[in-house]
C-alpha cells in the first residue's frame, strides 16, 4: 500500500489502560514502520508553551554572532556535544556539506555509578543564554520518555517482551540536535547540489522530530516518489533509524529523507527543527533478531554493536577522523 501522507497516531492510546486501544496503537505503529517508516505522533508530553520557549532559546543562540557560537565548538569529540558550525556535516555518499549549523545536547551525567558516563562527553551550554540548558535538557528528557514508550510498542509489535529495549536504552547515547538552516541571501553563490539536508537515513534506533511543521522535509516512498511531510504543530514526527532497521533485518524500515531548499524568494529565511536521535548504549548488539531472518528473508547485515556502527557513520559524515 502506498500512502500519500504519513499516518497520525496518539501516544495516549498506548497508555490508555485499555488493552484493545493499546494493541491497535502497536499494530498501527508497526504497520507504518514496516511500510513508509514514518508516523506523526501526538501525546508526546511537550506542551505548546514549552515548545515555543525552547524554540525562542534556540533561535536566540543561532542569531548570535559566529564568534559567540564558535566558543561552544569543542574539538576532538566528533561534534557530539555543543555547537557544530556551517559546512561541517556532509550526508553519507555526498560531496557538498549540508546548509545547516546545529547544537548537540546529550545525556545529563548522573552520580549512579553507571560506567557509561566515562564514554560520554559532558554537555556544554551557552552562558549568554541562561535558560538554554533548562529548555534543551527538558525537551531531551520528555522526548526520551516518549521514545521509551514507542520502543515498548515496537517491542510488542516484534513479539518481544514489552521491556526488551529498556536496559538497552537506559542512560543511552541519545542526542538532541537543535538545527538552524541558515538564510542564503545570494543563492547564485551556492555550490552545485548544496541543500539544507541531503538525502539520508538516520543512524539511531528511532528519531523524534519536533518542528516538521515547517515545510521542507520530504520522505522517499518505496516507489521512488518524494512525499512532503506535513505534521501539525502538536505532533512530533517519528521514524525508524538504521540501527532498528539492522536489528529487524529491514522489517522495520529506515526511510531515506531530506530537507529541500525553499523556493528562491524564501531563500533569505531561516528554518529551525529539533530532532531527538534515540540511541542505545554503545554495547547494544545490533545482530538481526532471529525472528526477522528466514530462508525467504536472509540476513542482510553484518553483526555489529551500536558503538561500532556509530563510529563508522560519524567517519562517513565527516565528523570523526
Ligand atoms: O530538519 C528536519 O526536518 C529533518 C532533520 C533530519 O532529518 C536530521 O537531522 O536527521
Ligand atoms: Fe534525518
Amino acid at each position: 500500500m502506498l500512502l500519500e501522507e504519513i499516518p497520525s497516531l496518539d501516544l495516549n492510546e498506548f497508555n490508555s489502560g485499555d488493552p484493545v486501544r493499546k494493541a491497535q496503537f502497536v499494530q498501527d505503529l508497526g504497520n507504518a514502520f514496516n511500510t513508509i517508516g514514518f508516523v506523526a505522533v501526538k501525546g508526546h508530553g511537550l506542551s505548546d508553551d514549552f515548545t515555543k520557549k525552547l524554540y525562542q532559546e534556540v533561535e536566540q543562540f543561532f542569531q548570535s554572532p559566529d564568534s559567540l557560537k564558535q566558543a561552544y565548538e569543542i574539538p576532538g569529540i566528533a561534534g557530539q556535544r555543543g555547537y557544530v558550525g556551517k559546512g561541517k556535516e556532509t550526508a553519507k555518499g555526498f560531496k557538498v556539506p549540508d546548509l545547516k549549523e546545529f547544537y548537540h545536547v546529550g545525556q545529563k551525567h548522573q552520580e549512579d555509578g553507571d560506567s557509561v558516563w566515562s564514554e560520554y562527553p559532558e554537555n556544554v551550554f551557552p552562558k549568554e543564554y541562561p535558560d538554554f540548558e533548562a529548555y534543551t535538557v527538558g525537551a531531551y528528557q520528555t522526548l526520551e520518555n516518549a521514545g521509551k514508550m514507542l520502543l515498548r510498542a515496537i517491542a510488542l509489535y516484534l513479539e518481544l517482551p514489552e521491556d526488551y529495549f529498556e536496559d538497552k536504552v537506559k542512560n543511552g547515547n541519545s542526542i538532541l540536535r537543535a538545527i538552524h538552516y541558515f538564510p542564503i541571501p545570494n543563492p547564485d553563490t551556492l555550490p552545485v547540489g548544496a541543500v539544507r539536508a541531503a538525502a539520508h537515513g538516520d543512524i539511531n534506533l528511532i528519531t523524534l522530530l519536533m518542528g516538521a511543521s515547517a515545510e521542507g522535509l520530504e520522505v522517499l516512498r518505496m516507489d521512488g516518489k518524494w512525499i512532503p511531510i506535513t505534521a501539525l504543530p502538536d505532533q512530533v514526527v517519528v521514524n525508524v533509524g538504521d540501527m532498528l532497521d539492522r536489528l529487524t533485518n529491514h522489517h522495520l524500515k529506515s526511510t531515506i529523507h531530506r530537507v529541500v531548499n525553499p523556493p528562491r524568494e524564501k531563500m533569505g529565511t531561516s528554518r529551525y527543527s529539533i530532532p531527538f536521535f534515540m540511541h542505545p548504549r554503545s554495547e547494544m548488539d545490533l545482530t538481526c533478531l532471529e525472528s526477522c531472518v528466514s530462508t525467504d528473508n536472509p540476513k542482510i547485515y553484518t553483526d555489529m554493536s551500536a558503538g561500532e556502527f556509530l563510529t563508522e557513520r560519524l567517519i562517513e559524515l565527516g565528523l570523526k577522523k
